[in-house]
């Protein structure tokens, strides 16, 4: 991966140079940037932006409203990298760049230019350092309109700001907008002079966007008033378009009106055939007919790490982030990230979600419930030690956490580790004289993490034992209760019994009571919105919660942006906007989307961009198939796969829909189990459940998208370097529940499809991300220009 730029030159000796984790470019040196005018904490407003490759280069976060005199551009961890502050008394308006956050020996200075006379002249920016390195720049054209460029003293353009096109020339907004740095510009300071012209009143959007409905007298009256803009008044006079819209330009050659199945089968990578290959010992007729059938109209994405948002390669691909991706057409930095930075820049303690519960810490408890494991899918084990660490030090008091053990995104039995890992952090804080325990326990299938309201039981059982004390096993520390109930030879991590803390009195340590504060540390949404409905509503009538005390509860991201649950959090989501289902609703498409309860919220919340609910309920029609509850999948490892796929084809042959979508879920469902056998019959299920929807396509004349959401079925061992099967100490292979870093398969066809349609080669690198736009495609509409490219192309026959 190239950097972004790498500040060998002499001209940048004084400016910081990026971490090459942080920018990948276009080949020739030349860096792309996405400008977000938001702040990534929700007090906060500021700028995030993005490399070429989705990863986050640079943030400024400014607290309070309005403009403020001291901007810090950071890197991507909160490191401070350029401060720009306003130059007191200076005539005219000048902004002065200094180092990291210094306080003297500024680097440059950018002063607006002032001149009536030159159209387009909008700043100057003037090094104050000397030495032979040392560069002036001239920016022109119009930052309002994002559009302007910076010249160095030979006239040289070295940085551009543009406008991010939709098709059609209609702009989508402009508080996201390209910054393209060539390599004789330090990125950091292009970066620098955007924030500073965007302090410059007179230079920002908002009052040029209101020229554009008041009279010639009033425009006059402006250009007057605004200097260096008044070349681009009159054309912004004829952009009386710029707004945002939803309409979706046509595709040049391919036509409307075809049925597109989309089918996404969980949990189902590629890799090497071998015994526990699970999809390749089953049965998959259709699968492999799709692979072996037409080479251009098959192939593999990425499904894991960056390509859908997670903080790096080694973070396996989860339905969350695969479904966010697949329905979003963009990389957006997920809740893992997220939360990442937020404990690195310490901004997490700074925000409202956690003054909100600081208030209790001084009389009151602080409870931390969640998932105890390293996997990364849901929470991580370093994350809740810096929010243990951050709050201690913050003057929380009295901690008692709540663990859920994994066993399903981790080895099974590596429970016992992190039990013992939390144990020692919380003696080491209870050295420093806060009072901090484990005070309940129990595994996440069947203690608080169930999803989708498929079994309110197991919510229940979580509440009595967090906030009543009340558990069938107590126990006087964890590790003990960890390793007691996982002797039981049927007992396995994931669906360990609820038990709780007690001291020698026999009562539970950590009953959550009146007055104390209650933070779920999982950012992942789909397991804890129950449990936040639980905690968080009045009215709730899922299960008798016999005492309601009464708390401040934060989730560590707000899990559902439609409910606005929980109210109160410590990081800001992600804002998945503009998903491919509205765009195609806005167009026209009627969709139907379809799962069993286990996956239902996957095809439609995270599809959706984690939003609960219909665009247009007039167009769409989501229909869930009831999930067996109170089983492991091994049990019923066929699932509700021939249900789903009867639903879908009755759906595409009563052709009402445009696109009708579907999760199969039996790869991942049934590959948690860690049970080989039972799993290859749940893919052979799924594959049948295929053949079904294909069929159906067959006959409307529509066309189909089949792919996967991540890895699961295909590897079910652990494996050391050299690929082999890793053994435990007793000598038996070690089962791997968990997902995968593989690619996923990406199938297209159908009758419907246009003959010239086939995989593009210039995509090498393409992931869930591109898929949106394929689809759109597909059902005839060009995608907008900010998502990730189509896979697909037209040639000519
Ligand atoms: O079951 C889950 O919660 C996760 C694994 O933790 O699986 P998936 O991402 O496939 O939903």
């Amino acid at each position: 991966m190239t950097r972004v730029h790498p500040n060998t030159a002499a001209p940048f000796a004084d400016l910081p140079s990026l971490p090459a984790c942080c920018g990948a470019t276009r080949e020739g040196g030349v860096a792309v940037l996405t400008v977000w005018r938001k702040s990534l904490l929700f007090s906060c407003h500021g700028f995030t932006v993005f490399d070429a490759e989705g990863n986050l280069v640079f943030r400024v976060d400014i607290y309070g409203s309005g403009s403020a005199g001291e901007l810090v551009l950071m890197d991507a961890a909160g490191k401070p990298l350029l401060t720009a502050r306003r130059k007191k008394l200076s005539l005219g308006e000048t902004w002065l760049i200094y180092n990291g956050e210094d306080a003297d020996n500024p680097l440059y200075s950018v002063k607006r230019h002032v001149s009536l006379l030159h159209c387009k002249g909008l700043a100057h920016v003037t090094p104050l350092r000397g030495g032979s390195g040392s560069a002036g720049y001239a920016v022109e054209g119009s930052y309002s309109r994002r559009s302007c460029t910076v010249y160095d003293e030979r006239r040289r353009a070295v940085a551009e700001i543009q406008r991010k096109q939709a098709v059609g020339g209609v702009a989508f907004g402009d508080d996201v907008f390209r910054l393209v740095v060539q390599s004789d510009l330090n990125t950091c300071l292009a970066m620098a002079i955007v924030i500073v012209l965007d302090q410059m009143p007179e230079l920002a959007s908002l009052p040029l966007r209101m020229t554009l409905s008041i009279t010639d007298l009033a425009r006059v009256l402006l250009l007057s008033i605004l200097g260096g803009e008044i070349c681009e008044i009159e054309a912004l006079g004829d952009m009386g378009s710029s707004d945002f819209s939803w309409k979706l330009a046509d595709h040049p050659k391919l036509p409307k009106g075809k049925t597109v199945a989309v089918v996404v089968l969980d949990g189902w990578g590629e890799a090497d055939p071998d015994q526990y290959n699970c999809i390749h010992v089953a049965q998959t007729p259709t699968m492999d007919s799709l692979k072996k059938g037409a080479p251009e109209r098959w192939r593999l994405v990425r499904a894991h790490g960056k390509a859908v948002g997670l903080p790096t390669e080694d973070d396996m691909g989860n339905s969350e982030v695969g479904h966010n991706a697949l329905g979003a057409g963009r990389i957006f930095a997920q809740g893992a990230k997220l939360v990442d930075l937020a404990l690195a820049s310490g901004k997490i303690f700074e925000g409202e979600g956690f003054k909100y519960i600081k208030e209790c810490f001084d009389k009151g408890t602080l409870h931390l419930i969640g998932l105890l494991s390293d996997g990364g899918v849901h929470s991580r084990l370093d994350q809740l030690q810096l929010l243990l660490k951050g709050c201690s030090e913050n003057g929380a008091k009295r901690i008692r956490v709540h663990i859920l053990t994994d066993g399903r995104d981790v080895l099974d039995g590596s429970s016992v580790g992190f039990v013992e890992t939390l144990e020692n952090d919380l003696a080491k804080l209870r050295e420093k004289g806060i009072d901090a325990q484990i005070a309940s326990g129990g595994g996440r299938m069947y203690v608080t993490m169930d999803r989708y309201e498929n079994d309110w039981g197991v919510v229940k059982r979580g509440w009595d034992a967090q906030v009543l004390g009340e558990a069938p096993h107590k126990f006087r520390s964890a590790v003990e209760a960890v390793k007691k109930l996982r002797e039981d030879p049927k007992a396995n991590d994931q669906y360990l019994p609820p038990f709780v803390i007690v001291d020698e009195s026999g009562k539970a340590v950590g009953q959550i009571v009146d007055g104390d504060a209650v933070v779920t540390f999982n950012f992942r949404a789909d397991r804890m919105v129950m449990i936040a409905k639980a905690l968080e509503y009045a009215d709730f009538d899922k299960f008798d919660r016999v005492r309601v005390p009464k708390i401040r509860y934060a989730g560590m991201l707000q899990y559902d942006g439609e409910l606005k649950l929980p109210n109160r959090y410590l990081v800001s989501p992600p804002e998945i906007d503009r998903t491919s289902g509205e765009y195609l609703v806005h167009n026209g498409i009627r969709t139907f989307a379809c799962s069993e309860t286990v996956k239902f919220g996957h095809v439609t919340f995270f599809w959706n961009g984690n939003r609960s609910g219909y665009f247009n309920p007039s167009m769409e029609e989501y229909v869930e198939i009831p999930s067996d509850s109170g089983i492991t999948f091994n049990v019923q490892p066929k699932m509700k796969a021939l249900e789903i796929a009867e639903k879908a084809r009755d759906a595409i042959l009563s052709r009402k829909f445009h696109q009708v979508r579907v999760n199969l879920p039996n790869g991942d469902m049934v590959g948690h189990t860690g049970d080989i056998e039972a799993t290859v019959v749940g893919c052979k299920a799924a594959d049948e459940a295929v053949k079904i929807i294909l069929d159906a396509i067959e006959q409307v004349g529509g066309i189909y998208v089949v792919t996967a959401d991540h890895g699961n079925a295909e590897d079910m061992v652990k494996r050391n370097k050299t690929g082999q099967p890793l053994l435990d100490k007793a000598g038996k292979i070690q089962i791997l529940t968990s997902h995968t870093l593989q690619p996923v398969p990406i199938a297209i066809g159908g009758p419907g499809l246009a003959s010239g349609v086939r995989f593009r080669k210039d995509v090498p690198d393409g992931g869930l991300a591109n898929v949106a736009a394929t689809v759109m495609n597909l059902h005839g509409f060009e995608a907008p220009t900010d998502y990730e490219p189509t896979l697909v192309e037209v040639v000519d026959n």
